[in-house]
């Protein structure tokens, strides 16, 4: 049950990085009203002017009824469906900032996949306390920033604490191409998006370092197994783990150089200059993942690797040699 043709929402979309510039479009496209909060006055005037954002999504037009912003009132006053779309570490700043600025009716949905490395929390407990539970939703999923932009169809998850509230804003946010199905599971649907991005390091990181497919296929495997323990300790259902924010987000996302998270990994595995890629959520996640497994008693020896790499720990073979010698056991998915 997507939105009528005729019932168009007022979109806000927070931040005007690649997703948030996709997610602009994509409603946009879809007919609604939509404002894009752009953090500097000149990028701002800039997407407006060119329609395009050639710093994070080039050679991709823009509709002309997408409305790039750096004025948070003028983006957020009248909307009814906000989309915060910055990275994990600063979300709960932008909602602390823009929280007076957001329709006390807006329904909120954060877009981030990452855990917080000074609090270890996810995003929706990060903003709980600012917004308010029952206005929130997550939203997350295999979805590139760039194909979405392009119009390419994908199908997501949204979750929201209550099972109707989380069928009310998947109804809002589905359009003919992005497809989103409703969960009542917050904890598991959040600790899928962000966990896939630390093991499509690792994935990334075997390619880069020339260990194969086999290798690859052995590492998203077993790190799948992770995922699920993880989200299981976290609260999270094993149903949401092979979901679309589970098994469909670490398929995608370990699968290519598309993937800023695995492109990182490639660098990494190449020993490549880091300075200057993109954003890979996962570097910032791989640390506190792993500590929250240690405080929960879980197992996560790709999850740890990737940490005490990217922490300088560890080299690359050394991680694969501590991964390859632990114990014999039999195969289990939990
Ligand atoms: N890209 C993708 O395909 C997808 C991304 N996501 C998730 O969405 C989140 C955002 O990713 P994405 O848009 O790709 O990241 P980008 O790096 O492309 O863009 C980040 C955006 O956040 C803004 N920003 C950074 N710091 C602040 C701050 N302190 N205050 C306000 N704005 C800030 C940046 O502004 P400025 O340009 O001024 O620095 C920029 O507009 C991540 O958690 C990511 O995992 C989820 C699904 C798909
Ligand atoms: O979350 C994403 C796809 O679902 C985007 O992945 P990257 O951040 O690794 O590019």
């Amino acid at each position: 049950m997507s939105l009528a043709k005729d019932e168009k929402g007022r979109f806000a979309v927070v931040g005007a990085g690649a997703w948030g510039t996709a997610l602009a479009a994509l409603y946009a496209s879809a007919g609604h009203e939509v404002s894009l909060l752009v953090r500097d006055e000149a990028r701002a005037a800039t997407i407006a002017a060119t329609r395009r954002n050639e710093a994070y999504l080039p050679g991709i037009d823009l509709p002309s009824t997408l409305h790039p912003t750096a004025n948070p009132s003028a983006a957020l006053t009248s909307a009814d469906i906000v989309l915060l779309v910055v990275p994990a570490q600063v979300l709960g700043s932008v909602a602390k900032e823009l929280v007076h600025a957001i329709p006390s009716k807006a329904l909120v949905v954060l877009c981030s996949k990452g855990i917080d490395r000074t609090t270890g929390r996810f995003a929706s407990e990060n903003v709980r306390e600012i917004i308010g539970a029952r206005r929130l939703a997550v939203l997350s999923g295999p979805s590139f920033a760039a194909d979405v932009a392009r119009g390419l169809p994908t199908a997501v998850t949204v979750a929201a604490e209550e099972a109707s509230a989380a069928d009310a804003a998947a109804a809002r946010l589905s359009t003919e191409t992005f497809r989103c199905y409703a969960s009542d599971d917050v904890a598991g649907v959040e600790a899928g998006g962000a966990l896939k991005n630390v093991l499509a390091l690792a994935a990334g990181a075997a390619i880069g370092r020339g260990l194969g497919e086999s290798a690859k296929a052995a590492i998203v495997t077993r790190g799948f197994v992770e995922l699920r323990r993880l989200s299981a300790a976290l609260g999270g259902r094993a149903e949401t783990t092979m979901g679309l924010s589970g098994l469909g987000d670490l398929l995608l996302t370990c699968s290519t150089a598309q993937s800023r998270n695995f492109a990182y990994g490639l660098a990494m595995g190449r020993g490549e200059p880091l300075s200057g890629l993109k954003l890979a959520e996962g570097v910032f996640s791989a640390e506190i993942a792993s500590r929250l497994a240690r405080e929960r008693g879980v197992e996560v020896p790709i999850i740890d690797a990737v940490a005490d790499i990217l922490k300088g720990e560890l080299s690359l073979d050394e991680a694969m040699r501590r991964l390859l010698t632990r114990p014999l056991k039999r195969e289990s998915a939990d």
